[in-house]
């Protein structure tokens, strides 16, 4: 079956500095897959140029098929801050991208309204975001952004603000999230035991463009755990593994 998300060598600068060389990946349809990399390695720069914000310097990023490098608006990308707005409800903010699109209000908010429950958003369709907790926020973000109905998301250090025990409660909830809806996500943390907890694979950036390395995939780690079995696969020896083959990509 043909990827849902494929990039083909993308090399990417910043103002003469080599951030990507050569990055090829693929996410298959319904896939969790992790990016793990070191702070400064250019994660947010590969998510920028697989969702079109940026050009490439060279490389092909390909959505169900189709080259769409260089054009926005085809990836759903939600970024690490949720970007709510705060003077507008919640369910005004998540049925904003359907508003975008053009859909009469009244159905957006219906639509919107009506994925509430699965976002464990229930009732709260009056507040307003400052009146959520951390997790509601990052969930009502990631409404806002699958309400988009794009064939992928990516999700950039979706829960790195959140404290401990909301992390993870939120990554159980994505894992039955992604299984419910057959949600295909490529999601960005320097957290390794994230990844482990979450993907079903998990690839490895390594370089260090800021010293004249540029990044590219140092290999990728299968992770063979059904996503029901998740919870206490992080305490296993193959879990440990897995961890072990992840950091020396690292
Ligand atoms: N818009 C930009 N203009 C110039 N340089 C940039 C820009 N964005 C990123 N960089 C540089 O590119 C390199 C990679 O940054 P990037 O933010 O992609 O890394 P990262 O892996 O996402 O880091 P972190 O985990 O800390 O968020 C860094 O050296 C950064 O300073």
């Amino acid at each position: 079956m043909a990827p849902v998300l494929e990039a083909r060598g993308l090399t990417v600068s910043w103002e003469g500095m080599g951030v990507l060389d050569d990055v090829s990946l693929s996410v298959g349809a319904g896939q969790l897959v992790c990016l793990v990399g070191r702070s400064g390695s250019g994660k947010s720069t590969l998510f920028h140029a697989l969702a079109g914000l940026s050009v490439p310097d060279a490389g092909t990023v390909l959505l169900e098929g189709e080259d769409v490098t260089g054009h926005p608006g085809s990836v759903a990308y939600m970024l690490q801050k949720d970007l709510l707005l705060p003077e507008r409800t919640v369910l005004d903010n998540t049925a904003l991208p359907l508003l975008l699109k053009g859909v009469p209000k009244a159905e957006a908010r219906t639509r919107a309204s009506g994925r509430f429950a699965r976002f464990g958003l229930e009732g709260s369709q009056g507040l307003y975001p400052d009146q959520l907790s951390g997790g509601m926020r990052q969930r009502a973000a990631l409404l806002r952004t699958c309400l988009m109905d794009d064939p992928v998301v990516l999700m950039d250090e979706p829960f790195s603000a959140l404290d401990a025990l909301t992390r993870q409660d939120m990554r159980a909830w994505l894992l039955d999230l992604v299984d419910a809806v057959g949600l295909t996500v490529l999601l960005v943390t320097h957290d390794v035991d994230e990844a482990v907890a979450l993907a079903d694979r998990i690839l490895v950036l390594r370089g260090d463009p800021a010293a004249g390395v540029p990044s590219s995939v140092a290999g990728e780690v299968d992770v063979d755990c059904p996503r029901a079995d998740r919870a206490g696969f992080v305490l296993t020896e193959a879990a440990l593994e897995v961890k072990r083959a992840v950091l020396a990509l690292l």
